[in-house]
């Protein structure tokens, strides 16, 4: 898929990987870009940031907590309402607490599932739109285990196998819709600083043993990952890690050939 005329949604938009890709994609020459995200104040700073930089009408904010599916579907739909189409839905929202550790699957898993069925719903060829492509934000430990965050890890391995299979379901493949994946190793957003507030077993770890030792992936060798991959018309059921310094990679289902 070009870039060109297209309409994206991207979860937890207003900050972060979601603003970094939604960033890319206007300067693509993208119609529009509906920044969905819990964060008022965040969101309504960030979309008019891009309305200065690429025009009056090139994005809206939409106050959405993505654990309630009346509200996700809300903004889907404000979306096709505002720009007249959706081309790219990008299913990025997420959290790290250990604690609140049911909040955290229903964000990072279970809004990534709702919003996959969604973008069926809004971009299906049946359904009247145009198809499209679903980008679900895992983690490298969506592939990899990581002790003291075995929640974040299951939902992260959650969103992996969801997108491998969901990917090839007759209702997504015959609406014309590609879903695929990324797997980031750490990135340089807010994101731990985030979880340190919030205060988890991982993140006392992280901060005594990893803090500032641990290379970051930059967000140009991120949203050029999602753009290789929103661009490849073959990519589905693609789960993508990401290194820093070493770009993106696929990395096929394991080989149960014993
Ligand atoms: N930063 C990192 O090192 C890595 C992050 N990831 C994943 O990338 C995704 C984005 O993370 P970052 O941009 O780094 O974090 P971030 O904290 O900078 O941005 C996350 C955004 O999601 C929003 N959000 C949180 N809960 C929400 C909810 N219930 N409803 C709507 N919006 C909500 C926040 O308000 C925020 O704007 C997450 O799924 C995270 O798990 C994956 C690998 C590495
Ligand atoms: C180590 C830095 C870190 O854990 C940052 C985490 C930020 C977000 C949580 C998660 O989505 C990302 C984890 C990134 C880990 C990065 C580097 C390595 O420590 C992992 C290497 C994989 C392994 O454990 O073998």
């Amino acid at each position: 898929m070009n870039f060109d005329g297209k309409v994206a949604l991207v979860t937890g938009g207003a900050d972060g990987i979601g603003k970094a890709l939604s960033d890319v994609f206007l300067s693509k020459n993208m119609k529009g870009v509906c920044l969905v995200d819990v964060n008022e104040d965040k969101g309504q700073e960030t979309a008019k940031a891009f309305e200065e930089k690429y025009g009056a009408g090139k994005a809206k904010f939409c106050k959405c907590d993505v654990t309630s599916s009346e509200q996700l579907e809300a903004a889907f739909k404000t979306c096709v309402d505002t720009f007249g189409r959706l081309d790219v839905a990008c299913n990025n929202a997420g959290i790290l607490n250990e604690y609140k550790w049911k909040l955290m699957v229903s964000i990072n898993l279970n809004a990534v599932i709702e919003g996959t069925y969604l973008a069926v719903k809004y971009m299906g060829t049946k359904n009247g739109g145009n198809g499209g492509v679903v980008v679900n934000t895992s983690s490298v430990v969506g592939l990899v285990p990581r002790q003291y965050a075995a929640v974040y890890t299951a939902s992260k391995h959650g969103v992996v196998g969801f997108t491998r299979s969901a990917a090839f379901e007759p209702d997504v493949v015959d609406n014309g819709i590609r879903v695929v994946a990324i797997c980031p190793m750490a990135v340089e957003t807010e994101f731990m600083a985030i979880a340190y507030e919030q205060g988890s077993k991982y993140t006392e770890v992280y901060r005594n043993e990893m803090e500032g030792r641990v290379p970051r992936v930059k967000f140009e060798e991120l949203t050029s990952a999602v753009v290789q991959l929103i661009e490849d018309k073959d990519a589905n059921g693609s789960i993508n890690v990401i290194v820093p310094g070493k770009g993106s990679k696929s990395i096929p289902p394991p080989n149960l050939n014993l």
